[in-house]
């Protein structure tokens, strides 16, 4: 599962996480003491967070991302294109050139310019990342990058002409460049998590899109592993400052010195799936405790990563902890080859982290700990905020999903 017990490195993230570089992982965050189930071990708010369409407009602040509220809404006083739910909001405002490049015509500039929502995701992020003042510009570079995409999945070009034309020319960014484009469209690719649109009791869980997107300068730095020890949630729609912090929670006790990894999609894809989205968008090949079993699995489908998996899953979105919704499968294992208890070590993991609410496969954490140190024993899902006691745990049910 985890990685051995690092010796820390680096400065420090806050009293529970600390820094370290880990070999063939790069930077990582490592348990700077021991852990209970269920602790926050890191609560943070974003550094860049952008809607994720055009039409996110319509429905979320532009500022804080709460769903904006049927009347009342405060309109963007230079573009109108873009809402807000408060004047507080309104005064915090949104990125400059994003703003500009929505004043023209309502945003029918930008709409032209970005006529699919494919298109659309990753010029938002350039007008908002391309508003950031130089220091946060200097931190968001300093996240690792994703690998270069497959030729013709983003054109990187057409992108950075784009922004060049709807920025005003009194407004042009400094340092607006077709490298520095690349490079930032590169880290947005692996560091930005998804801020999902509220769910719905009933809702398909697969329909569920993101309203926005957010980078997370520490939380960027947890490295992924198939059977995660930690989890992120977000709560957008929340009362009071700090709704678009990423707040991050142990699964279960996690000793000092231990790699803190999420997953950064929903831990029931299999094995080739998994594989093939880590290469491809993160640049690396998983080698956890899970995929070095599942390695050896029969079925000719499900290991090797190859692409004669003609049951593959649309890529998603690219982004770190995605919500992870695309492509989830609900296929019965084959006992006798792929999930026996010999050959499936690993299932107790999904009985008790992985959400049985239909359609959902979100993360079950433990709530935090009591003040008093008393342990929760009620799991929330990340995803559809499902809340299930301890003891509600049906053995052989959390598995059904699993695809083996
Ligand atoms: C979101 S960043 C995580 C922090 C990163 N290690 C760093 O140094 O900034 C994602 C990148 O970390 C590396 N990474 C994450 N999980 C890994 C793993 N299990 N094994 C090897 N490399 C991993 C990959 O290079 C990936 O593109």
């Amino acid at each position: 599962m985890e990685s051995a017990p690092q010796t820390p490195t680096m400065a420090a993230a806050g009293d529970v996480l600390r820094v370290a570089d880990l070999p063939g992982r790069g930077r990582g965050l490592v348990a700077a003491r021991n852990v209970r189930e269920g602790e926050v071990l890191l609560s943070e708010p974003p550094v860049l967070l952008y809607p994720s369409t055009l039409s996110s407009l319509r429905s979320y602040c532009s500022a804080c991302f709460r769903s904006l509220p049927p009347a009342a809404t405060i309109p963007c006083v230079s573009c109108r294109a873009a809402a807000f739910c408060s004047p507080a909001c309104a005064a915090a405002s949104h990125p400059h050139l994003l703003c500009a490049a929505l004043s023209h015509g309502g945003g029918a500039g930008l709409a032209a310019a970005a006529p699919t929502e494919a298109i659309q995701e990753p010029l938002l992020f350039l007008l908002s990342a391309y508003s950031l003042p130089e220091s946060t510009m200097r931190s968001m570079l300093s996240l690792s990058s994703a690998p270069p995409p497959p030729p013709g999945a983003q054109d990187a070009a057409g992108l950075h002409a784009a922004v060049a034309a709807l920025a005003p020319p009194h407004m042009l960014p400094q340092g607006l460049s077709p490298d520095l484009t690349a490079a930032l469209l590169a880290k947005d690719r692996g560091n930005s998590f998804a801020i999902m649109e509220p769910y719905r009791h009933g809702m398909s869980l697969e329909l569920l899109k993101a309203r926005a997107y957010a980078v997370y300068p520490r939380a960027s730095l947890f490295n992924h592993d198939c059977l995660p020890n930690a989890c992120h949630f977000d709560y957008p729609d929340r009362p009071g400052p700090g709704n678009t912090d990423i707040v991050v929670r142990a699964l279960h006790d996690i000793p000092e010195g231990r790699e803190v990894c999420i997953s950064y999609f929903a831990a029931n894809w299999r094995y080739a799936d998994r594989q093939r989205r880590l290469l491809e968008d993160y640049g690396f090949r998983c080698e956890c405790d899970r995929c070095q079993v599942e390695s050896q699995w029969k079925d000719d489908d499900d290991n090797n990563g190859d692409d004669g998996d003609d049951t593959m899953e649309e890529e998603g979105e690219d982004d770190v902890g995605d919500r992870g919704d695309d492509g989830i499968e609900e296929e019965e294992g084959d006992g006798a080859t792929n999930g026996g208890d010999d050959d499936f070590p690993h299932a107790y993991f999904f009985v008790r982290y992985l959400c049985d609410n239909e359609g959902c496969w979100g993360m079950l954490a433990p709530l935090p700990p009591s003040p008093n140190g008393d342990l929760s024993h009620v799991f929330e899902c990340n995803l559809c905020g499902k809340l299930r006691k301890e003891e509600d745990v049906i053995p052989d049910e959390g598995t059904s999903g699993m695809v083996h």
